[in-house]
C-alpha cells in the first residue's frame, strides 16, 4: 500500500474560494478497475459511514456554537454569542446552516477525483507560480521553515470558474469535477456565498462600519498533515468529518483538537478580517494532524468554501470608516500588520507560492508564506 493522505480542495479567485479536503489510502495498484470498485465501496460506505467516534479521552478546545436561524432573524442574543466567538477565538461551529445535501454531494465529488489515477490528477496540478486553483499533491508543500513536506492532497476548484462554467476564467479541471459542476460545485459555492455573506454583513455592523463597504467581487508533533496556519481569506465555512483539526489555545503555545459535530460546519476568520478590524476580529493559528486514537486507521475528509476580498481590494484597516477600528489601531502594539500595503491577490499569490516544497531556499522563503500569525515577519 502507498499510503497518501491527501485533501481535497475547491477554491475560487477573485470572490472566494473553496476547498474540499480529503485524505485516502491509495492502492499502488489503483488503476485496475476492480480497485477501483473497491475502493469507491470504501469510500462511500465505510468512510463516510462506519469511522469510530472522536475519542472520549482526548482533551478538545471547546467552540462556541452558533446558531444560523437566530442569526439571520437578528436574535440579539446569538449575535452577542457569535461576537464573542470571532473576537476571542475566531472560530465557532455554525449548526442550522442548511447546506448539509450540498456538502454531501462535495464529499462524493472528491472521492471521485481523488480516485483518478495519480497522473491524471497531475495534468491539472498547480504549480510552483503562486496559482491555487487546481490539483495539489500530497507534498508539494512545506509545512514549517524546515522545509517538512505536508501529506495532504487537494483539489481547488475557482468559484469564478464554476459560476462561468462552461467558459473557462482561470483554468480547467478533472472531469469528475466537470461532471459534477451544474449538479453539485454550484449549488454548493451558491449555499456558502448565501452562509458567508450573512455572517459577513453582521460583522460589517458590529465593526461600525458603513453598510456596503467594498465587498469581495462578484455575488460574492505528529507530522502535521496541514502545517500551523492562518487561512488567507475572510471566513472560512468549514466541513470535516474526522478529529486532527488543532486550534493554538489563545494566550498559549498549546494545540488543542477541535471536534467535529455532526451537522454542525465550523467557521474561522482569516488573515483579511483581522486586518480590516486592526486586530479587533482573531484569525486563529490552526494546522492538521492525523486524527486522534481509533479514528486514526481512517481517511480524513474535509471540504472548505473560503470567501475571501476581491483581488484588488487593498489589505489595510479600515480606520477610516470605523472608530472602533481607527481606536483598536491606536492601541495596537504591532499596527504595522494591520497596514501590509498588498492587494488581496498579491497576499494570497506571495503565501501560495512561498509554501510551495519546490521553492523552498530554508527558512525565508516559509517566512514569506506566513500571514497574521507571524506578526513580526509577515509585513
Ligand atoms: O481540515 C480541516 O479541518 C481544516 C483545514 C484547514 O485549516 C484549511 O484548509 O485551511
Ligand atoms: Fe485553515
Amino acid at each position: 500500500m502507498l499510503a497518501y493522505s491527501p485533501y481535497v480542495q475547491l477554491l475560487t479567485n477573485s470572490g472566494c474560494f473553496e476547498r474540499l479536503i480529503e485524505a485516502v489510502s491509495i492502492s499502488d495498484s489503483h488503476n485496475e478497475p476492480d480497485i477501483k470498485v473497491l475502493l469507491e465501496h470504501f469510500y462511500r460506505h465505510v468512510f463516510y459511514r462506519e469511522s469510530p467516534p472522536f475519542p472520549e479521552d482526548v482533551p478538545t478546545h471547546p467552540l462556541l456554537v452558533v446558531d444560523y436561524e437566530l442569526l439571520k432573524v437578528n436574535d440579539e442574543d446569538e449575535i452577542a454569542k457569535l461576537w464573542k466567538a470571532a473576537t476571542e477565538l475566531g472560530f465557532w461551529y455554525l449548526k442550522n446552516h442548511g447546506a448539509d445535501e450540498e456538502v454531501k454531494k462535495m464529499f462524493d465529488m472528491g472521492a471521485e477525483t481523488m480516485a483518478l489515477p495519480f497522473e491524471e490528477k497531475m495534468k491539472f496540478e498547480q504549480g510552483d507560480d503562486g496559482m491555487s486553483c487546481g490539483y495539489k499533491a500530497a507534498g508539494a508543500n512545506a509545512t514549517d521553515e524546515t522545509g517538512a513536506l505536508d501529506t495532504v492532497e487537494f483539489i481547488n476548484v475557482s468559484k469564478d470558474d464554476a459560476l462561468g462554467w462552461p467558459k473557462p476564467v482561470h483554468r480547467v479541471y478533472p472531469s469528475t469535477v466537470n461532471a459534477r459542476m451544474e449538479s453539485t460545485i454550484i449549488p454548493f459555492i451558491r449555499k456558502s456565498i448565501d452562509v458567508n455573506t450573512t455572517l459577513l454583513e453582521i460583522f460589517n455592523g458590529l465593526l461600525g462600519l458603513p453598510r456596503n463597504p467594498p465587498r469581495p467581487e462578484g455575488i460574492s508533533e505528529k507530522k502535521a498533515a496541514l502545517g500551523a496556519h492562518t487561512d488567507f481569506g475572510s471566513l472560512s465555512f468549514l466541513h470535516n468529518r474526522l478529529g486532527g483539526l488543532q486550534v493554538m489555545v489563545p494566550g498559549t503555545d498549546k494545540w488543542q483538537y477541535v471536534k467535529p459535530i455532526s451537522g454542525h460546519a465550523i467557521c474561522n476568520l482569516g488573515d483579511a478580517m483581522t486586518i480590516f478590524s486592526g486586530g479587533i476580529l482573531k484569525s486563529n493559528l490552526h494546522r492538521v494532524v492525523p486524527p486522534p486514537g481509533a479514528q486514526s486507521q481512517y481517511e480524513r475528509w474535509s471540504l472548505v468554501y473560503f470567501t475571501r476580498p476581491g483581488n484588488t481590494v487593498i489589505l489595510n484597516a479600515l480606520t477610516e470608516d470605523s472608530p472602533m477600528i481607527a481606536d483598536a489601531i491606536i492601541k495596537a502594539a504591532d499596527a504595522g500588520i494591520f497596514n501590509s500595503g498588498q492587494t488581496a491577490s498579491e497576499w494570497f499569490a506571495r503565501r501560495t507560492k512561498n509554501q510551495r516544497a519546490k521553492n523552498q531556499k530554508g527558512a525565508e522563503t516559509w517566512r514569506a508564506s506566513r500571514g497574521t500569525e507571524h506578526r513580526a515577519s509577515a509585513a
